[in-house]
């Protein structure tokens, strides 16, 4: 079996990824190879500024999917093609499907409108292989309050939240083989355990 080389994380926020970010790291070094860990929005200096303004700055929804898909594609040309192209391993805290859920699904920019910019910045390009951490709303949201200030996405109402899930959902059917489902409700050790599982079915 071809291991995946491109490899997203995604889930709505609260969910758990940045929890077992470090050790799927750990787990894919361990096999030897070399291991580019990076996220988005950011990823690069520019990128990184284009991140501050959308999660802090007020903005009309297409100008938002602009942005975020702007910092993808520097990204994209500067971090992400170029480790692919030494045979390295990517490990990305959120891609493109982040946008459709939350530009599209959260905000309601039109999915067209994002498979033009989907195409235009990345060729199309979509990650390997995709680990969706889903969880309540409701239960994300606790998570988050006991941890940190909310930014302009996680100051959202719940309603939101189910509308970026739902897009997640929509994404997923449109390419199945890419998912793997994560259940995010159990226990840290529970979800690692699963996340284990997922990555040994797909050959790491
Ligand atoms: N399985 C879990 N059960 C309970 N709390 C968790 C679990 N996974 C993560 N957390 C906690 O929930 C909060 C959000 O997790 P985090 O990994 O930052 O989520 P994300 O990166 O998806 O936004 C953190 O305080 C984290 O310690
Ligand atoms: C990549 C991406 C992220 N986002 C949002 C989702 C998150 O709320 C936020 C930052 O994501 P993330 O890095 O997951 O935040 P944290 O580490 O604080 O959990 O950006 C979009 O709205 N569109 C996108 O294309």
């Amino acid at each position: 079996m071809n291991r995946p080389q491109f490899i997203s994380f995604e889930g709505i926020d609260g969910a758990g990824k940045s929890t077992h970010l470090a050790a799927t790291e750990a787990r894919l070094r361990a096999t030897g190879a070399t291991v580019v860990r990076t996220r988005e929005p950011g990823g690069t200096v520019l990128a990184e500024t284009l991140r501050e303004l959308v999660l802090h700055q007020r903005m009309d929804a297409l100008s938002e999917a602009l942005l975020v898909f702007a910092a993808r594609r520097e990204h994209w040309l500067d971090v992400v093609q170029p480790a692919l192209q030494r045979s390295e391993v990517v490990l990305c805290d959120r891609f493109a499907d982040a946008s459709f859920a939350y530009q599209g699904g959260g905000r309601g920019v039109a999915w067209e409108q994002l498979q033009v910019l989907e195409r235009w910045t990345v060729g199309g390009r979509t990650p390997d292989l995709t680990l969706w951490f889903t969880l309540d709303p409701a239960e994300a949201a606790r998570r988050r309050a006991a941890a940190r200030e909310a930014d302009r996405f996680e100051a959202q109402e719940l309603d939101f939240f189910h509308r970026v899930h739902a897009a997640y959902e929509r994404r997923r059917q449109e390419s199945p083989d890419r998912f793997e489902c994560i259940d995010a409700a159990p226990s840290v050790q529970a979800v690692g355990e699963q996340l284990a599982a997922a990555l040994q079915r797909r050959g790491w």
